[in-house]
């Protein structure tokens, strides 16, 4: 494969951007060889800066579900553009969104846009440790919620990817208030609650993980917390930046049936663009500045473009729910053929899958936290990686990423998915 232009890229781009990249897993490291440039993508394919084709299975890590440059998104966009691109007053465009949200997600009575995953989740931790008059909080290690400094504990993703869970620059009085437990353990995390009684604002998950690969929740463990922060006065929040509109309409919580306090949102609410959003109970919600006492605010929260391009997304799959039997029934048949190539070649890897998200482990163990997560081969996984690029299959460049699948992908996709994924296994073990 003749990847030049995007070497050339690279090598120039070193001088002028930290590791050459704006976020560092796109560099590779993890994985090995240079990162790819991406030129232009249409449906379920990325082009790169040399005119390589690969199908697509991070999807922008989450947000292009109906695959890339969908006709809608792309038409409401340049609409908005030929408008004006930033006002930093009311407009119509949040009203409507704001509507569709709490229509997708009966959670959520009130809605803030703002404008990444991050600063969703920053400020509904605020919002909870001000609505409770608490200063702490429990997170789950491998969960990862932006890189605001008091999610920087134990964080998946990149932080993972990088080897620095917990970063340097957080300072220790940060630290102190941040509380972890194993996901999936719910006694871990009753025994955090009665050692802190009356001091924890928030529990904050990922209600289905992405960021450690993807690790389902055990039966039990969602409602357990809900009864948990019941009991407690603890405000529960689901960060469903990547589950959201992704496994169900109403996300994580529509599918498990459990009912969160405050969502974090974002990926697929901006059809592309840069949008998060954070919401809930009316009652929390008003906690908010103006209206409350919690400041919060943005240059370019609801920005017009981004707003046109997130309803265009949020309308479509509104209009279109039958989309998710059509994902789950993708993921289904890829990971069927992903395990029966792993059974025929006597593999015992693992895999996880619900709906459009999927994770192939290079451990035998059964993934359900950090640690088993953390028992995988990475230098296998980097190798798998390569030998899935050289197929044409661009998969997320981390053992400890989810896999995203888009309405783009065809049968035929699957079919050479599968394929690629046999030849690559053959190779490299
Ligand atoms: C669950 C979750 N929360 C929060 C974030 C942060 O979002 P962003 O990257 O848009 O800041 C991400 C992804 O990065 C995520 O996957
Ligand atoms: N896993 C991260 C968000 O979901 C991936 C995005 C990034 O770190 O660039």
């Amino acid at each position: 494969m003749d990847i030049k232009n995007s070497k050339a890229l690279f090598s120039n781009a070193q001088n002028f951007i930290p590791g050459g990249v704006n976020s560092p897993v796109r560099a590779f490291k993890a994985v090995g060889g240079d990162p790819l440039f991406i030129k232009r993508a249409e449906g379920a394919y990325l082009y790169d800066e040399d005119d390589n084709r690969y199908i697509e299975l991070i999807n922008s890590w989450g947000p292009m579900i109906l695959g890339h440059n969908h006709p809608e998104i792309k038409e409401a966009v340049i609409k908005a553009v030929e408008m004006g691109t930033s006002f930093g007053t009311p407009t119509a465009k949040e009203v409507d969104i704001a509507e569709i949200i709490t229509k997708m997600v009966p959670s959520v009575e009130k809605v803030r846009m703002v404008n990444s995953g991050t600063e969703a989740t920053m400020s509904a931790i605020r919002l909870a440790r001000g609505y409770t008059g608490r200063d702490k909080f429990i997170k789950f290690s491998g969960n990862y919620h932006g890189h605001g400094d008091s999610f920087l504990i134990a964080a998946g993703s990149g932080a993972i990817t990088m080897g620095e869970p917990n970063s340097p620059g957080v300072t220790t009085g940060t630290a102190k208030d941040t509380l972890l437990a194993p996901y999936n353990d719910l006694v871990a995390v009753k025994e955090l609650v009665d050692a802190n009684k009356d001091e924890i604002a928030a529990i904050i998950l990922e209600p289905v993980p992405g960021n450690m690969g993807l690790v389902l929740p055990e039966e039990g463990f969602l409602e357990g917390l809900r009864k948990l922060c019941d009991e407690e006065g603890i405000v529960l929040i689901f960060d469903e930046v990547m589950t959201g509109f992704r496994l169900a309409q109403g996300g994580a919580q529509e599918v498990f049936g459990v009912t969160p306090d405050l969502t974090t949102m974002g990926k697929i609410i901006g059809g592309g663009m840069p949008v998060g959003a954070y919401g809930g109970k009316k009652e929390i919600m008003d906690y908010v500045s103006p209206v409350g006492p919690v400041y919060q605010a943005g240059t370019l929260s609801g920005n017009p473009v981004a707003m046109a391009a997130g309803m265009a997304m949020l309308n479509y799959l509104y209009k279109h729910p039958e989309i998710y039997d059509g994902l789950e029934k993708t993921g289904g048949k890829l990971v069927a053929g992903v395990r029966a190539t792993l059974q025929k070649m006597g593999l015992d890897y693992s895999t996880t899958h619900l709906g459009s998200m999927y994770s192939l482990f290079f451990t035998s163990e059964k993934v359900t936290d950090f640690e088993t997560a953390m028992s995988s081969d990475t230098a296998l996984f980097g190798k798998y990686f390569q030998a899935m690029l050289k197929r044409g299959v661009y998969l997320p460049p981390s053992q400890f990423e989810s896999l995203f699948l888009s309405t783009a992908l065809t049968e035929e996709h699957i079919a050479q998915i599968i394929d690629a994924n046999e030849g690559a296994l053959k190779e490299i073990l």
